[in-house]
C-alpha cells in the first residue's frame, strides 16, 4: 500500500481508494430433496461480489428466515445448484443509491446468502416507527410474512366474528401463534394443537383457551370434541392431511376453513390418500379456501402496522427459535420441519 493510501486508511478514507472485496457465503440446493431434507442436500459456496455500480447497494444479512414454503417451492421453482430461496433482515453496508442510507435495515428476498448486491427494487425498509428495543428479526416473523398470513387469513378467509370458535394447528409456530392471539383479540374462543407438551404450555401462557398435544392424545377426534363440544366456526389449517380430514367433521354448519399450509404433506414422496372432504362440505355447507399471503401485497402496510402496534402494546407475544451461525442454516431448516421450533425459526448470522 502506498504512503498516501496508508495515510487515508488511518483517517478512514480507505474505501475511497481501495475497492472493497467482499466474499459472500451462500447455501445452494445441491440435490433436490427426496422425502425429508438432509444436510447433504445442501452445499456452502463462496461468491466474490463485484464493485457497486451507480444505484446499487451492498447488504449484509443479519437474520435469515427458514420457512416451510421453502420445501415445496424448491421442488417447484428451483434447479439443483440454485441458491436456496428465502428472506432476510439485512443491513446496508455500502450505498450508491440515494434512497437507501448506509446503516439502515431492510427485509430482502435474496436467498440464503451472507452478503448481496441489490438495486433496491426488491427491498422493504423496516417501518420508520420500528422501536429501537424491538428485535429486528421480528420483521421475518410476527411483524412479517408469517404474521401477515395470520392476519389476512383470519380476517379475509376465515372471516372470524366475535364469539366464534377458532381451531388452529401448528399453533405454537410462526403463523399459528399469531392466529390464536389475533383470534383472542377479535373476541373468539381459541383451540390450538401442537406437537409437544412445552408447546402446549406456551399456548396456554399466551392466552389460548384450550390446547393439546396432537401427538400424545389417544384420539384426535375425541380431543377436538372435548376442547369444543359445539364444534368449530373457523379452522385455520396449517397442517392438512389426516389432521384436516378429522377436523373437518367437527366444523359447525356454514363453517369456514382457511387452507394456509399442508406441512404434513410437504415431505411425502407418495401422495397421501383421503378420506375426502366432499361429504362434510356438502352437509355442513362449509367454505374451504386456499390462499397465499401475497394476495394482500397492496395491504401489507396495513397489516404490518396493525401487528407492530399489538406487539408494542404487549397484546401479541412473540417467541423466536434463534439458531446461531450461517453455517447452521440447513440444520435450522430441517429442525423447523421436524417441529423443533417454538415460535418463529430464524438464523442469526
Ligand atoms: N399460505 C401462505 O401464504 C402461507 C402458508 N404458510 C404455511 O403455514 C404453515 C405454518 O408455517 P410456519 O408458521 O412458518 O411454520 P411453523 O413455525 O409452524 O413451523 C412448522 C411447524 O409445523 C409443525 N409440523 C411439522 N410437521 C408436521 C406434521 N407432519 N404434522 C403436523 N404438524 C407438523 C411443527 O409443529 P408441531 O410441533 O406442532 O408439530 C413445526 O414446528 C405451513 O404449512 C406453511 O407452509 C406459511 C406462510 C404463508
Ligand atoms: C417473499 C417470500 C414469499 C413468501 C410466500 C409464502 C407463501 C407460502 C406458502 C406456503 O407456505
Amino acid at each position: 500500500m502506498g504512503k498516501f493510501a496508508e495515510a487515508c486508511r488511518h483517517i478512514g478514507f480507505e474505501a475511497m481508494f481501495t475497492p472493497r472485496m467482499v466474499i459472500a457465503k451462500a447455501w445452494v440446493l445441491k440435490k433436490h430433496f427426496d422425502g425429508f431434507p438432509k444436510t447433504s442436500d445442501f452445499d456452502l459456496k463462496k461468491i466474490e461480489l463485484p464493485n457497486l455500480k451507480d444505484g446499487e447497494l451492498l447488504l449484509e444479512s443479519v437474520f435469515l428466515s427458514v420457512d416451510p414454503y421453502m420445501r415445496p417451492y424448491s421442488q417447484r421453482d428451483m434447479k439443483e445448484g440454485d441458491i436456496m430461496i428465502g428472506t432476510q433482515v439485512a443491513r446496508i453496508v455500502e450505498s450508491k443509491n440515494p434512497a437507501f442510507a448506509v446503516g439502515a435495515f431492510v427485509v430482502g428476498n435474496s436467498g440464503w446468502r451472507t452478503h448481496f448486491i441489490s438495486d433496491g427494487k426488491d427491498l422493504q425498509l423496516l417501518p420508520s416507527n420500528w422501536p429501537e428495543s424491538l428485535p429486528r428479526s421480528l420483521a421475518l416473523g410476527t411483524v412479517g410474512m408469517p404474521g401477515l398470513t395470520a392476519y389476512f387469513g383470519l380476517l379475509e378467509v376465515c372471516k372470524m366474528k366475535p364469539g366464534e370458535i377458532v381451531l388452529v394447528n401448528a399453533a405454537a409456530g410462526a403463523v399459528g401463534s399469531v392466529v390464536g392471539q389475533l383470534a383472542k383479540i377479535g373476541g373468539c374462543k381459541v383451540v390450538g394443537c401442537a406437537g409437544s407438551d412445552d408447546k402446549v404450555a406456551y399456548l396456554k401462557k399466551i392466552g389460548f383457551d384450550e390446547a393439546f398435544n396432537y401427538k400424545t392424545v389417544k384420539s384426535l377426534d375425541e380431543a377436538l370434541r372435548k376442547a369444543s363440544p359445539d364444534g368449530y366456526d373457523c379452522f385455520f389449517d396449517n397442517v392438512g392431511g389426516e389432521f384436516a380430514s378429522v377436523a373437518i367433521n367437527q366444523m359447525k354448519k356454514y363453517g369456514r376453513i382457511a387452507v394456509c399450509g399442508a406441512i404434513s404433506q410437504y415431505n411425502d414422496s407418495v401422495p397421501q390418500k383421503g378420506p375426502y372432504v366432499q361429504i362434510p362440505m356438502i352437509f355442513k355447507e362449509l367454505q374451504m379456501e386456499g390462499f397465499l399471503v401475497t394476495r394482500w401485497k397492496n395491504r401489507q402496510e396495513e397489516g404490518v402496522q396493525a401487528l407492530l402496534k399489538w406487539v408494542v402494546e404487549g397484546k401479541v407475544k412473540c417467541h423466536e427459535q434463534v439458531t446461531e451461525g450461517f453455517e447452521n442454516m440447513p440444520m435450522a431448516f430441517i429442525g423447523m420441519l421436524k417441529g423443533e421450533n417454538l415460535g418463529k425459526a430464524v438464523v442469526k448470522v
